[in-house]
């Protein structure tokens, strides 16, 4: 990898703001990729590595941190945050990638295309505080490409919808204005649909296509790998290989913003509380009824919803429990310590 100044790298005075006197002799490193043990970093003098002063759950690829030259002493404040609710059975909020202006959520033109799923994840970016771009792979393959661009486009007004060739270097050139001087472009979706064969296209990488395993309940060992690589036009890349589960938690804004058309509708309805099931006066149900909204949505709405609400619960839950504990554990360390004194 060859030298980059800062502003090569994605930084920018959101950062330069976080850094007070007391920081001035540290350097500014954007991590690229995270380890259990180790961040491996990018600075203006090159690659390098430093060692993780929180667990390593704490940083996401495309972080900035200010290193002393061995520890990430500070880590900064993110522009942008991809999350999820960790997969399986355990409560809390996964990090999956920081500082991305752009999120190409990439799915096929064929049997992988799904609205609720593109839902899913439209909510997901915005929550993120990052651009969504929708990449329908697959196009020559198709008989209407067109079709399937129109219906992501319907979705919502935050959506541009491009259908492509992942293989076809001159179709994957559209995406060049999204990776230029400083830009992080992510790449999400679901395994097969050519995000690697994008990756590869826009860095002329040879990242294996193959699929990833990844941590589940059961304690298997990750072996997913995202990492921040260059583009040939001055932006990054980030790809996030085989994540199958997508549940949402505290991206209650983000489906606002992917349902804005109910939300709006919601506001006009007669009751504040109006849960849009036949109340007198609701102007969802009308909507419906006069075909200008589609009953499915607003059931998809819902279940987004419910699922956001009851993960964030259980996160919340499962916070305050190991509040509680790691409470009673310095309680009694305190307490040992004060015995040892008294002997
Ligand atoms: N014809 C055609 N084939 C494609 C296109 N995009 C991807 N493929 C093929 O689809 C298969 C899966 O592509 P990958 O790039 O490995 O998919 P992926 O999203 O990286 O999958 P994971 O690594 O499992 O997350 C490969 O055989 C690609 O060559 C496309 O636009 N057109
Ligand atoms: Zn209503």
């Amino acid at each position: 990898m060859t030298n980059h100044t800062l502003a090569d790298l994605g930084w920018s005075d959101h950062f330069a703001r976080q850094i007070d006197e007391t920081m001035v002799d540290l350097t500014p490193a954007r991590i690229h990729e995270v380890q259990r043990d180790l961040l491996l970093v990018l600075t203006e003098t090159g690659p390098s590595t430093v060692i993780p002063v929180e667990s390593a759950g704490e940083y996401a690829v495309g972080d900035w941190v200010l290193s002393d030259g061995v520890k990430a002493v500070h880590r900064l404040d993110p522009i942008s945050n991809l999350t999820r609710k960790a997969a399986g059975h355990v409560s809390y909020q996964q990090r999956i990638a920081a500082n991305i202006d752009t999120i190409a959520i990439v799915t096929s033109c064929n049997a992988d295309f799904n609205i609720p799923r593109l839902e899913r994840y439209l909510a997901m970016v915005s929550s993120a505080g990052a651009m969504p771009l929708v990449l329908l792979t697959k196009a020559d393959r198709c008989e209407d490409p067109r079709d399937y661009q129109r219906q992501a486009e319907r979705i919502s007004p935050l959506v541009t919808a491009i259908a492509l060739n992942a293989k076809n270097p001159e179709d994957v050139a559209q995406l060049i204005p999204w990776c230029k001087s400083g830009q992080t472009l992510a790449l999400i979706g679901s395994s097969g649909v050519g995000k690697t064969t994008l990756r590869n296209s826009l860095t002329g990488g040879e990242a294996e296509t193959q699929a990833i395993r990844e941590d589940d309940a059961r304690g298997r060992h990750t072996t997913t790998h995202r990492s921040l690589v260059p583009t040939p036009y001055g932006g990054w890349l980030i790809d996030t290989p085989g994540m199958r589960e997508l549940q949402l938690a505290g991206q209650e804004d983000g489906i606002s913003a992917v349902f804005e058309d109910i939300e709006q509708l919601a506001t006009q309805c007669k009751f504040n509380d109006c849960a849009h099931q036949g109340e007198p006066g609701c102007a969802v149900q009308a909507a419906i009824e006069a075909g200008e909204l589609d009953a499915d949505r607003l059931e998809r709405w819902r279940k987004l919803k419910r699922e956001d609400e009851i993960n964030s619960e259980s996160i919340a839950r499962q916070r305050a429990r190991n509040k509680a504990f790691s409470k009673m554990v310095n309680k009694t360390v305190r307490g040992s310590a004060k015995r040892k004194g008294r002997r």
